[in-house]
């Protein structure tokens, strides 16, 4: 006998919506989102503090649906902190399994090693101005492969200098794509885009660019 298609493990979702991918390697392509709900950190700069808790309980198989009911093929599955439910991990397989180009944000507070390969981690490490610094399970790095991106979001020059040096400590740039980017209101793009010229730094600038296209609308 087969199971419901509403069987199985459950996952708390925050939304599911279209939009223009606005960070990572992947920007500005069409992609679905996928919202779970809650995280076990606070940043002191979290832009989705909405996703900390509420959201509906739903099925593997209604996530994968809602999802291709979008008709995009990219999707990325972010939070709240996705890997903090369990089920998070089938969710991923399942998406991939269902044909999609699937990335996942990641806090890094996580370990990442069972997400399926064929997953993009765009993984953070939280600098000091976060507040979670202490979080940053530094096992992670071994796991991470040339499919895989590693963000440092920054609210301070201090910032900086703590994200230039991890850089150099861990070889972060010959590891994988390696993206900051600035807390929007904190610092200074234009600032940091000079720091990483002047330094020669191995990274790829990033802006949010749904914050450029939609400022900081829910649900985009
Ligand atoms: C909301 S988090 C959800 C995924 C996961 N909890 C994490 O932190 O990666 C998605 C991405 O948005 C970034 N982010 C959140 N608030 C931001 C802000 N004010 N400015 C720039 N990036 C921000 C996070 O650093 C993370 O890379
Ligand atoms: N457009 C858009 N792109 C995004 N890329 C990562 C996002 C996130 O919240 O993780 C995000 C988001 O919230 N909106
Ligand atoms: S880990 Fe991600 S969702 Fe959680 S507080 Fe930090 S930025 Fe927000
Ligand atoms: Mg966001």
């Amino acid at each position: 006998m087969t199971l419901p298609e509403t069987a199985g493990p459950r996952l708390r979702i925050t939304e599911i919506f279209a939009s223009i991918q606005g960070e990572s390697t992947r920007v500005g392509l069409p992609t679905v989102f996928v919202r779970l709900t809650g995280c076990p950190l606070r940043c002191s700069w979290c832009d989705t503090e909405y996703a900390f808790q509420g959201g509906e309980n739903r099925s593997i198989a209604e996530v994968r649906d809602a999802v291709a009911a979008h008709g995009i093929r990219h999707v990325c599955v972010t939070g709240g902190e996705p890997l903090a439910q369990k089920s998070c991990l089938a969710l991923l397989a399942a998406l991939c399994d269902a044909g999609f180009s699937v990335s996942l944000e990641t806090s890094g507070a996580l370990d990442i090693a069972a997400v399926d390969p064929r997953v993009s981690r765009i993984m953070d490490l939280k600098a000091p101005g976060s507040g979670e610094v202490s979080r940053n399970r530094w096992e992670n790095l071994a796991h991470l492969t040339a499919h895989d991106e590693i963000k440092i979001v920054l609210a301070d020059e201090a910032d900086y200098a703590w994200a230039k040096a991890q850089i150099a400590l861990h070889g972060l740039g010959g590891r994988c794509t390696v993206l900051l980017s600035p807390v929007q209101g904190s610092l200074d793009p234009t600032l940091l885009a000079e720091w990483i010229v002047r330094d020669r730094l191995p990274v790829r600038f990033q802006l949010q660019l749904h914050k450029i296209l939609w400022n900081d609308a829910r649900g985009r």
